[in-house]
């Protein structure tokens, strides 16, 4: 039998996209299901995940990306996992560059490289965060060790002692499967998503995100592989 394909698609407060993101999604070929974990979210984003998606799961208060993904992974069928933003509207459609390797044998984790920015956001704090942490603990050089577009073997994640936390999920990821010997591979892809500018907002968005990136990183160095 093939391979199984579950899309999973974390979810907070994404009403204002999240119907687009999910008719792009539904455009992908041999995808068997489509996950939205609604995280908490205090607008329509359950309503709209319901009408569009095959498996919804609403978590009771917002727990934090990881732990989304991770509820969502719990519950999907597929041998093949896709994890997808929910902003990321038509650009969803791109999506089948990121399991054509994985369907192919040929990785067993591929990643989205987004173009630049459209727009000035950060000054790459994050980013660089990232990708240093990515090479001091496994030596490997990549350029988009945050991207959340990912296609996954579900046997990569399998072996992993603790599922990584909110926005520090894609780094454990990445770490934990250079670290066990999978194949991961970049892909660049003319993707993009919404982009938080250099605004209050923006500035608290990837603090949180800069916090959860390091208290990801001293959690790996403390557990080598
Ligand atoms: O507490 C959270 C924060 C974000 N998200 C989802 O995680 C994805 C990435 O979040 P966001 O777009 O805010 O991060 P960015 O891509 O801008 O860094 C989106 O689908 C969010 O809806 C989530 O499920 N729980
Ligand atoms: O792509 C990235 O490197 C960062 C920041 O992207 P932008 O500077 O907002 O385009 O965004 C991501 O980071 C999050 C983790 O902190 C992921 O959860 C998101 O999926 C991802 O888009």
């Amino acid at each position: 039998m093939a391979d199984r394909i579950s899309v999973i698609i974390p979810a907070f407060n994404e009403e204002h996209r999240l119907t687009t993101t999910l008719k792009a999604v539904r455009q992908l070929p041999h995808v068997h299901e489509i996950v939205v974990v609604d995280d908490g979210s205090k607008d329509g984003t359950a309503r709209i995940a319901r009408k569009h998606a095959d498996q919804v799961i609403v978590l009771p208060e917002n727990r934090g990306k990881g732990e989304a993904l991770y509820t969502g992974l719990c519950r999907a069928e597929g041998e093949i996992l896709l994890f997808l933003d929910a902003d990321l509207e038509e650009h969803a459609k791109l999506a089948g560059s990121l399991l054509r390797p994985i369907l192919f044998g040929d990785a067993d984790m591929t990643i989205a490289r987004f173009p630049s920015p459209r727009k000035k956001g950060g000054f790459g704090l994050v980013k660089g965060l990232a990708r240093s942490g990515v090479k001091w603990l496994t030596g490997t050089t990549l350029t988009a060790a945050l991207s959340g577009q990912r296609g996954i073997r579900r046997e990569v994640l399998e072996g992993m002692e603790r599922f990584p936390q909110g926005f520090g999920v894609e780094l454990g990821l990445t770490v934990h499967a250079l670290r066990s010997g999978y194949r991961v591979h970049e892909i660049p892809l003319p993707m993009h998503h919404r982009e938080t500018g250099r605004n209050w907002s923006g500035f608290v968005h990837r603090g949180k995100q800069f916090f959860a990136v390091l208290g990801t990183l001293i959690r790996l160095w403390r557990q080598p592989a």
